[in-house]
């Protein structure tokens, strides 16, 4: 019986890759010294999971921007405007700045070259740069990565398992640039898969594998032929000492029975977390030599396995298996902190209860150990370790949670009148110009400012320190703002470490790490908080800040939350009640603070659910039941105010074709989007279904150091003016600003509202 992983976080424990990218774009290092860093990471993790037994070690998982770019340059699809020339105007091959331009962009103003878009990887907060595909492109082996990597596993004495997204699911991620079927592309990308085949068998490889977590969603007929193509083309055609382990995760494959037991595979994996039952469905129909890799710890979650009860249903079929079962957790360790080693802040009582992805390997050890292992005490002692882990659980339940929750009524969850009425009451009272000029939120997080926070944190500033400096960066951001001219203010989220955790740091039932950092897109990372237990507000979170930022203008500052949807997908949650429920008592959390503030004299409320989107299942038929409870969370948490009191709500990384329904139940009063790199083709749904409150569509990337002119400004808006009757419209940047610097907000802002200004005029 082997013990495999599907792929290990690559940011390091201590972020350490990084703070070597950032220093890397900041010219601070060489590439020399960043691909060190990479080397060190990816042999450390290696020799981690050699240590717990992981017999073959997934390769091709680490990346130094993102694992979807890097197999978009392995083959060769990367779009010309991101590649580098030589002096006589040759195309270079594909490096790290290739990639890091691909992601980034480059340039300002006309020189510019936007990046490529970064969507959600599937259900996740993991974003990927999604591969921009043209009619009857090619395909050719052109970025040697993984393949150098192999060559450094095995020198360091590992047996690696190479890991590449499947051609089906590479081609559903991907971008169809004009009007054309990307299915129609399949069959020159199945040559270049055939090609990387034969790479991995000439290097020695025996097991290769493809994810295909599209399988978790319900597939056309077409995507389905496209797999039952795929795998037959590679099976046909790959070396034959060459084995292929398809990994499906994210979800259930259960409905893809039929066609997925078909497939001429060597291997396959099974995401059992989210749906055991798969379990006795595909050993049935397993081959004589097929091996099954079970998906048996939660590779989305940081809790601790009852791997003893794991144990107990998988021992007939590690009897009837044997060595063609495997035991891994449910996906890639991506999306879970490195490592409880640095952790030493947590309640002991919380600490037990967790796995992060060391610790989940050894989880894998153990429950093969309980397998297949003679030395009952060691045995038994792991079976004690669980049992005292399980009835340790500490019952976290607070009954006046549960009390608030029986006591709400309909009414709780609905304004007290329709948008019509409420948006005459609103611009009585804000008197706002057409075409509202504002912001998502957030202003540059500086290195001074996260400098204060690390020396309050070490406890070298004290807390009046720490918050006399904040209240000047708040008032400095008022100020700029005022200089700009924006119309709607915001205080500029100086003293949040991040919108989720923030929070989550003054509620009950809520836990946070101190390293339990998870890659969000390239360099950047979240620390998602724990929660263990029932939630409810300790004390007033944001009241304070929004009213020192009202006091210094007489122009509306809007009050800043996330909502209760986002709070949930941006913890890891506890598993013992449904998601709806837990949402429900963080919305409860929200509007008391909704309340606070509006009570304050807040006339402008944002609530931010940007994972609103994302927590949408896989599966299309389960849609319907998440919008139901998601709306509703929203909706409990917003509903308190009066009807001059104006919501906000902000997402973005959204479609919204398959949302807008409920997008318009949530009944914001002002939704703002991202829509820049879309090019407002966002708006189309919106324009469509006659969205009918007021909307601000992005009008600049704020992932690029790109400075919008008023020109592209005045292009987008109009274009979003065709689609929207101008009296809904606001403008805005994408998202929050956090991530840039003022050099580059303010030039961009300052055009925000000299376009704002052309635009007035023209309507
Ligand atoms: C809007 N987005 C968010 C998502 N998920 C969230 N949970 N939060 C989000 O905001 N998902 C979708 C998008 C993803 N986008 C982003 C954008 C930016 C970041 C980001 O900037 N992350 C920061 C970490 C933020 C944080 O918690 N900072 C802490 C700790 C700061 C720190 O590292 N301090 C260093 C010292 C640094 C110094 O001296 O300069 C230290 O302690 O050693 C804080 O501010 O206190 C990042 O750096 O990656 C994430 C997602
Ligand atoms: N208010 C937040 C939203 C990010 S999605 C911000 O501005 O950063
Ligand atoms: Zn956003």
């Amino acid at each position: 019986m082997k013990i495999t992983n599907l792929g290990f976080p690559r940011i390091g424990s201590q972020r350490e890759l990084k703070f070597a990218l950032e220093q890397y774009w900041r010219g601070e290092i060489s590439q020399e010294a960043l691909v060190a860093v990479g080397n060190t990471l990816k042999a450390r993790h290696w020799q981690w999971q050699a240590e717990a037994g992981v017999e073959l070690i997934p390769v091709g998982d680490f990346a130094y921007y993102d694992h979807v770019l890097d197999l978009t340059a392995t083959l060769n699809a990367i779009p010309k405007r991101h590649r580098a020339v030589d002096d006589l105007g040759n195309i270079k091959p594909i490096d790290l700045d290739t990639l890091f331009t691909a992601a980034r962009g480059k340039g300002h103003s006309a020189q510019q070259v936007c990046a490529a878009k970064m969507t959600k990887f599937f259900n996740t907060n993991y974003h990927y740069q999604v591969a921009e595909l043209h009619e009857g492109q090619t395909f050719s082996i052109a970025y040697e990565q993984i393949f150098d990597d192999v060559t450094q596993a095995q020198q360091l004495g590992h047996t690696p398992k190479p890991v590449l997204l499947g051609p089906v699911t590479f081609l559903h991620l991907s971008t169809a640039v004009g009007d054309f079927d990307k299915l129609s592309l399949l069959t020159p990308l199945l040559t270049v898969y055939q090609q990387i085949l034969q790479r991995f068998a000439e290097q020695g490889v025996t097991w290769v594998q493809l994810d295909e977590p599209v399988l978790a969603a319900e597939l056309s007929p077409q995507w389905q032929q496209a797999i039952t193509q795929s795998y037959t083309n590679l099976a046909d055609n790959k070396p034959a000492e060459l084995n292929i382990l398809l990994a499906s995760y994210y979800g259930s494959i259960a409905h893809h029975h039929s066609l997925v037991s078909q497939l001429p595979v060597q291997g396959l994996h099974l995401d059992l977390v989210s749906d055991s039952s798969q379990l006795d469905l595909f050993s049935n129909s397993l081959t004589a030599e097929q091996v099954l890799s079970a998906g048996v710890i939660n590779g989305r979650n940081v809790w601790a396995a009852d791997i003893d009860l794991i144990a107990q249903q998988l021992k007939p079929l590690a009897d009837k298996l044997a060595d063609r079962l495997w035991l891994a957790p449910s996906c890639s360790l991506l999306h879970t902190p490195v490592s409880l080693d640095s952790e030493t802040q947590l309640s002991a009582s919380l600490y037990e209860q967790l796995a992060f992805a060391k610790q989940k390997l050894t989880e894998l050890q153990d429950l093969k150990g309980l397998l297949t292992s003679n030395d009952h005490s060691t045995k038994q002692q792991i079976i004690n370790r669980c049992q005292t882990r399980r009835s340790n659980k500490a019952a976290n339940a607070d009954k006046h949670v549960a009390t608030r929750l029986t006591k709400l009524t309909p009414d709780s969850f609905q304004r007290q009148s329709c948008f019509e009425q409420r948006i005459s009451a609103q611009h009585q009272k804000l008197n706002l110009p057409l075409l509202p000029t504002t912001t998502i939120g957030s202003f540059p997080q500086t290195a001074a400012i996260r400098g204060l926070r690390k020396r309050w944190r070490t406890g070298d500033l004290s807390s009046q320190e720490y918050q006399r400096q904040l209240e000047q960066v708040t008032k400095d951001t008022i100020e700029r703002q005022l200089k700009i001219g924006l119309d709607v203010l915001v205080h500029g989220e100086a003293e949040r470490n991040d919108m989720v955790e923030y929070f989550a740091q003054d509620l009950n039932g809520v836990g946070f790490t101190d390293f339990g950092w998870v890659q969000s897109y390239g360099s950047r990372c979240v620390k998602p908080p724990l929660i263990f237990g029932d939630v409810s507000r300790e004390k007033p979170m944001t009241v304070e800040w929004a009213c020192y930022a009202q006091s210094l203008t007489e122009k509306p500052v809007k009050g800043m939350l996330t909502g209760p949807v986002t709070i949930l997908h941006w913890s890891f949650a506890r598993e013992d009640i449904p998601r709806e429920q837990i949402a429900n008592q963080i919305a409860l959390a929200i509007r008391d603070e909704v309340a606070d503030l509006e009570q304050a004299g807040i006339s402008i409320i944002q609530i931010d659910e940007p994972a609103f989107r994302e927590g949408l299942p896989i599966k299309q038929s389960q849609w319907q039941h998440y919008f139901d409870w998601a709306v509703a969370a929203f909706k409990l948490s917003a509903s308190v105010v009066q009807d001059n009191t104006q919501i906000h709500t902000h997402m973005c990384y959204s479609e919204f074709n398959d949302s807008i329904t409920a997008i318009a139940a949530m009944d914001a009063d002002v939704i703002t989007i991202e829509t820049s790199r879309s090019q407002m083709t966002l708006l189309d749904t919106f324009e469509y279904f006659q969205y009918p409150n007021d909307i601000g569509p992005g009008v600049y990337d704020i992932h690029s150091p790109n400075i919008p002119s008023v020109d592209d400004i005045v292009t987008l808006m109009t274009r979003a003016a065709e689609k929207i009757p101008v009296k809904q419209l606001w403008i805005n940047p994408d998202c929050g600003l956090k991530t840039r610097t003022w050099d580059e907000v303010e030039p961009a802002l300052k055009n925000v509202v000299e376009a704002a200004k052309v635009l007035r005029r023209q309507y």
